[in-house]
């Protein structure tokens, strides 16, 4: 089964005023990972699409879009691939790679149809691309690791770099995923924008019982949605992108937008924070 839908861009004067539902409507993203199921989210915010393929018994082909405007999604766009469950196949251009849970494959513009198979929960990533680079699988010894945080602030995490110039480079997309020391629950404090890019955030490896607040908002006004495991959020270039977990959890990040650095962030004093 296919799935894809719209998430329109919205200004943050109008952020402001929108209760809980609506603020979920907007930017929250529920039903992933279900199974036999491609689930696609096209967000205009960076045209990023945000989706999963949990395939079951057949494998699962990820072809024609309706919202990309091309006969394939990849014609115009660059993807990546991350799995969070047990190793799984992903064939493309006539070559099968296996991807081992947390390995990222990146497959780059005009690759055609990608088809989906065996015991992976695969999140996706596409955002528009103008070149192609080559597809690759990156494994977790080829990431970079940035170690951040500390126990005291409860901010103690690592995070893997995947699609990042130093590891594998892409057009637009700038990809990995953050793991926490034990006791640690706080991602991306202190909170930052980045008003050239927009980020995606799915939390996973969260145990049912628990759940994450997640910080939203132009610094000034912040709001929180409380989201559970294997959901996303969309962040918009303007707003901070921030959380806390009642247990341990991971997630992972992309973003695309002007540029490819990383650490072309703004970083928002604590004083400011309202
Ligand atoms: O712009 C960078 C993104 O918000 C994330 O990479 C932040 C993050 O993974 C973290 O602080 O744990
Ligand atoms: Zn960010």
């Amino acid at each position: 089964m296919f799935q894809s839908k719209t998430r329109y861009a919205i200004d943050p004067a109008t952020v402001k005023t929108l209760n809980t539902q609506q603020l979920r409507d907007h930017f929250h993203v529920g039903g992933l990972f279900a199974q036999n199921e491609i689930s696609l989210t096209y967000s205009h915010y960076d045209r990023l699409i945000l989706g999963s393929a949990v395939p079951t018994d057949a494998p699962l082909i990820l072809d024609h879009v309706p919202e990309t405007g091309t006969s394939n999604i990849l014609d115009r766009r660059e993807m990546g691939i991350l799995n969070i469950g047990d190793t799984g196949l992903v064939r493309v251009e006539g070559n099968t790679y296996e991807v081992k849970q947390g390995e990222v494959l990146y497959i780059g513009m005009g690759a055609g149809a990608v088809e989906f198979s065996g015991l992976g929960r695969f999140y996706i990533l596409s955002a528009p691309a103008h070149k192609t680079h080559p597809t690759r699988l990156i494994k977790l010894t080829d990431a970079k690791r940035l170690e951040l945080g500390a126990p005291e602030t409860a901010n103690e995490r690592v995070i893997l770099q995947f699609l990042h110039p130093d590891v594998a480079p892409s057009c637009q997309l700038v990809m990995g995923y953050t793991q926490f020391s034990p006791g640690s629950v706080w991602n991306s404090m202190p909170a930052h924008t980045h008003d050239r890019r927009s980020e995606a955030y799915m939390y996973f490896d969260l145990a049912p019982e628990h759940r994450i607040f997640h910080f939203m908002g132009e610094p000034t006004e912040t709001r929180h949605m409380v989201i559970a495991n294997e959901e996303a959020v969309i962040s918009p270039p303007w707003s901070i992108h921030c959380g806390s977990g009642t247990g341990s959890y991971s997630f992972c990040w992309a973003m695309a937008g002007d540029n490819v650095d990383f650490t072309d962030v703004d970083v928002v004093a604590m004083e400011n924070l309202r």
